[in-house]
């Protein structure tokens, strides 16, 4: 089986710099796309994501760069920026006959605000000739470059490229689980960011561990019930992706998702939330995106629309648990 040696990761984020250092320990070679200069000189210079990552030291065999195109000669590439500089980001790339055929695998979290499309599709738009492949589950950026054990799903349609993908990143404490299932791999991602929002909201409130099991286990509901409609395989919402990682983000104050629930509840406004962070909360873009697709898809996903509906403005967070208490009572339907 053919594995491949030389990775360009795309976005020097949190993520996508844990992502490097877990390949440079694995073996691979480097190359680390940053938006910004200054990420560029601390990763070359000092073995350090000063402004994103500062308490990971790097393998200095990770190359940081700001010439995205040099990218295109790696062996595969993997997208990390955040879902809303996604398409303009890989725009840059149309075209590029190096990449034809080459996977790309996307480890972004998110729906494009626009268009309201997962990563997948904004991927076959802009590289129509690149191979998708998503890589999604439980693991905090820290954690990875920190060498702690982390499961997640890396989800490809062709399976001999999925099986070389999963070879390729593993690492000794990094294990990848083969899926071909990539739509039900994004799915799991976008909307544990949303239900984790109202996780953190529940705590945040002072409402109670019941109230906060009762949104994970009922939010699991909604993100499978948008996977069937959608087409994923519903099963795949049950492992590492899904599940998985709803459980991760819905439970610690270490998730932005989380947190930024948590400070809402608390009484802050998502202004102040926002403008004190450097980093992104993806579940804050995604919720509208979200509440409009299950709208449209006649799916029934309450506490994705609560979320959108209180991050947007239109209602008040205490008046969210009366809305979600007074629906009709029904028979429990996943
Ligand atoms: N941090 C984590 O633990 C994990 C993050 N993810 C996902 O990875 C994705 C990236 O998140 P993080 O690495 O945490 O980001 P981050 O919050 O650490 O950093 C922000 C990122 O946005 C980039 N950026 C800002 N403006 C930009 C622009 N105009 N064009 C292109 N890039 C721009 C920055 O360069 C940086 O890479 C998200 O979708 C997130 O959900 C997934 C798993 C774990
Ligand atoms: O996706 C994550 C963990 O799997 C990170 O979650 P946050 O983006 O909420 O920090």
């Amino acid at each position: 089986m053919t594995e491949y040696q030389n990775f360009g990761v795309i976005g020097a984020g949190a993520w996508g710099t844990a992502l490097a250092q877990s390949l440079a320990t694995g073996g691979r070679d480097v190359t680390l796309w940053a938006f910004e200069k200054e990420c560029v000189d601390s990763i070359n210079d000092e073995n350090v994501n000063k402004l994103y990552l500062p308490d990971a030291r790097l393998s200095p065999k990770i190359k940081a760069t700001q010439d995205l195109k040099s990218l295109t000669d790696c062996d595969a590439l993997l997208s990390v920026v955040p879902a809303q500089h996604t398409r303009r980001t890989l725009d840059e790339l149309k075209g590029i006959d190096a990449l034809s055929g080459k996977p790309v695998v996307l480890c972004s979290k998110g729906i494009e605000i626009s268009t309201r499309e997962f990563m997948s599709d904004v991927l076959r738009e802009t590289l129509p000739n690149v191979v998708p492949a998503v890589l999604s589950g439980p693991s905090f950026a820290i954690d990875v470059a920190k060498g702690l054990p982390t499961a997640v799903t890396l989800a490809c349609e062709d399976k001999k490229i999925g099986e070389a993908l999963i070879e390729s990143v593993a690492a000794p404490t990094f294990r990848p689980y083969l899926s071909t299932d990539v739509l039900g791999a994004e799915i799991g991602g976008a909307v544990k960011n949303v239900l984790a929002i109202a996780c953190g909201m529940v705590l945040g409130m002072e409402l109670g561990r019941s109230a906060h099991a009762a949104i994970i286990a009922r939010g699991f509901a909604e993100m499978r019930r948008l996977g069937v409609a959608l087409g994923c395989e519903p099963e795949t919402l049950t492992g590492l992706c899904g599940l998985g990682d709803l459980v991760l983000t819905c439970s610690s104050e270490q998730s932005r998702n989380m947190s930024c629930g948590l400070a809402l509840g608390r009484g802050e406004s998502l202004d102040d939330i926002l403008g004190a962070r450097n980093s992104v909360t993806e579940g804050v873009a995604s919720a509208p995106a979200l509440k409009e697709m299950a709208t449209k898809l006649n799916v029934d996903m309450p506490i994705s629309a609560v979320v959108a509906d209180i991050l947007s403005g239109d209602m008040d967070i205490q008046n969210a648990l009366i809305t979600l208490l007074s629906r009709v009572h029904k028979t429990e339907v996943l």
